[in-house]
């Protein structure tokens, strides 16, 4: 017989958060929620392991807003009792955000900072002097603050660690072990992660005292039945025009982010799609963080269809399998401007209603695949991943199928049947879009996004804030390259069309559409001016008005 899940109401959770988890619309406690919960509750020590989107954050969020509340009923000193460590700026936002949402009908008692890194240090020095109840933070932003005696610790109740697997392949793991000193002897700890990585154990045996571990049954992604993975291989041209044909076919629908592996290849994609018609955002590591923690809270809201990432962090991940030490191992490219460490686009940032993830290039580990895959199918979601695979990046992509094999033996990544033969006719036109993407484009438009968000990011923050409305007018999918794009190309001829998606699929663009629908009525107008019983016009004047009226200036 199956158990009965137990419910959010049944865990002794106070009423101002239970109210707060209706308002999200949350029926009942996912399963990591249901195990952790109760458990972090008593008081214990958890290290949770479960796959991506799964609820890890309120998993400890829930408890530890109980455990402050309870803690206040006793304790009326003011004091900061709790510090969430993230490894990404962008994860700093997304945690203190839903912190925020579950604290709705609570905030007085419970007032949680992020401090992640979005403005100076000096800046927040009077925030934490106020002693918040919860700070999030990347660790390294953390002890700067200890180490200049801005936050104090040593009434510290609650230490958690979210995406643990993360903070050492980041380079925290200095700033962790440091931090540590200046936490008092006792103190509650949670570590949770999507994988069970080595330097989850070194995190376990720093931190946790006595832990529960919770290692949930299954796979690191969701199910098939809930997210479909496919690859299929192609090499570099190929990749381009696949994409080309799933974007301008919308054989892919819905919210789609598109993994890269470099800032350079995000900007080669994004101008490529710029060609063709098809407007997309970068998110990388070189954009100011205001601007990137706007791109992904506009593309929640659904102000944009893609999202071109490119995951950088595994150029510090020290386990990443090797390409292929001969043949196919591609020099490492060499760090331009001013990235930031703290950046993360696939680890733990939770990219709401994603349809499908991309990988244009293949990731460069299985963890990694695990990551990016994760940002679709997330709480009870659907989503689909396809992956590009070029011969080089075979072997990582064998990898990655012998992780996904099942009990049952099957593999949850399958082969995507195309018949590539069927689009050859694009291929002409992809290559044409291609040759106007050079290097030098890519160097420009890679200069001028960043010069563009700076502007953006620093300029227009202090308006922004006085004025939020305006902020949903700042646009990030802009063309980077306008001179160079052939309007022609934003088009698809229907002949190019393969035959078997002929009928199915509808290649007009917005802007097509409606012109086609106003020249029909145009059409009609004229079948009516041209009807000697509507019109009083003969049919040779009617021609003539008409094309006065189209022809202003003449
Ligand atoms: N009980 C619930 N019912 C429905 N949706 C939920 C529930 N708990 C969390 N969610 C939603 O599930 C999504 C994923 O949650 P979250 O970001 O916490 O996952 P995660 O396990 O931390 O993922 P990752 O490992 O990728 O960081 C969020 O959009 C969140 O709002």
């Amino acid at each position: 017989m199956e158990e009965e899940t137990l419910q959010f109401h049944e865990m002794g959770i106070d009423d101002r958060l239970l109210k707060a988890i209706a308002d999200l619309g949350w029926a009942e406690p996912t399963l990591i929620q249901e195990k952790a919960i109760p458990l972090a509750l008593e008081g214990k020590d958890v290290l949770a392991r479960a796959r991506t989107g799964s609820g890890k954050t309120a998993a400890y969020a829930v408890p530890l807003i109980q455990h402050i509340l309870k803690s206040k009923q006793t304790v009326r000193e003011q004091d900061v009792r709790a510090v969430v460590l993230v490894p990404t700026k962008e994860l700093g936002q997304q945690v203190h955000a839903m912190c925020v949402q579950l604290t709705r009908y609570c905030a007085r008692d419970v007032r949680v900072v992020d401090i992640s890194g979005k403005a100076d240090v000096s800046a927040q020095r009077p925030i934490l002097m106020e002693k918040p109840d919860v700070v999030v933070g990347t660790p390294s932003r953390v002890l700067i603050h200890l180490n200049a005696q801005n936050l104090l610790l040593q009434n510290l109740e609650v230490l958690v660690v979210d995406e643990a697997d993360l903070l050492f392949s980041f380079g925290f793991e200095a700033d962790v072990k440091n931090l540590l000193c200046h936490l008092p002897k006792i103190y509650q700890s949670f570590l949770m992660s999507a994988t069970l990585s080595v330097d989850v154990q070194s995190l376990k045996e720093m931190i946790l005292h006595n832990p529960v571990i919770l290692k949930l049954e299954g796979s690191q992604l969701p199910a098939a039945c809930q997210l479909q993975q496919y690859s299929i291989p192609c090499e570099e041209e190929d990749k381009f025009l696949l994409v080309y044909t799933l974007l301008k076919l919308q054989l892919v629908r819905g919210k789609t982010l598109l993994f890269v592996d470099s800032i350079d290849r995000s900007y080669r994609l994004k101008l490529f799609l710029e060609q063709v018609g098809v407007p997309s955002c970068v998110l990388n590591s070189e954009l100011p963080v205001h601007s990137r923690c706007h791109i992904i809270s506009q593309f929640n809201q659904g102000f944009y269809n893609y999202i071109i990432a490119s995951d950088e962090h595994r150029l510090t991940l020290p386990k990443a399998p090797a390409v292929d030490a001969k043949k196919g191992a591609k020099k490492q490219p060499k760090t331009k401007g001013t990235k930031d460490k703290e950046y993360g686009v696939s680890r733990g940032v939770d990219f709401q209603n994603v349809s499908n993830v991309i990988n244009f290039d293949f990731p460069k580990s299985v963890d990694s695949y695990v990551h990016r895959v994760g940002r679709t199918a997330r709480a009870k979601n659907q989503g689909t991943a396809l992956s590009f695979i070029s011969h080089t990046e075979m072997p990582v992509h064998d990898e990655v199928k012998k992780s996904l094999i099942q009990e049952n033996g099957e593999c949850m990544l399958n082969p995507y049947e195309f018949k590539m033969d069927q689009i050859e006719g694009f291929r002409y036109r992809c290559r044409d879009a291609m040759r106007s993407v050079t290097k030098q484009s890519v160097k420009e438009a890679r200069l001028r996004e960043i010069k563009q968000e700076l502007l953006k990011s620093e300029k227009l923050k202090t308006y922004f804030e006085d004025n939020p409305r305006d902020l949903q007018l700042l646009r990030h999918d802009g063309d980077l390259h306008p001179a160079v794009v052939k309007p022609h190309m934003r088009n698809v001829p229907e002949y190019l069309i393969p035959e078997v998606l002929r009928g199915v699929i509808d290649p007009m663009t917005k802007v097509r559409r409606r012109r086609r629908i106003l020249a029909s009525a145009r059409s009609k107008n004229n079948n009516r001016s041209n009807n000697p019983l509507k019109s009083f016009r003969s049919s040779g004047q009617g021609r003539k008005a008409h094309k006065a009226k189209a022809t202003p200036s003449t």
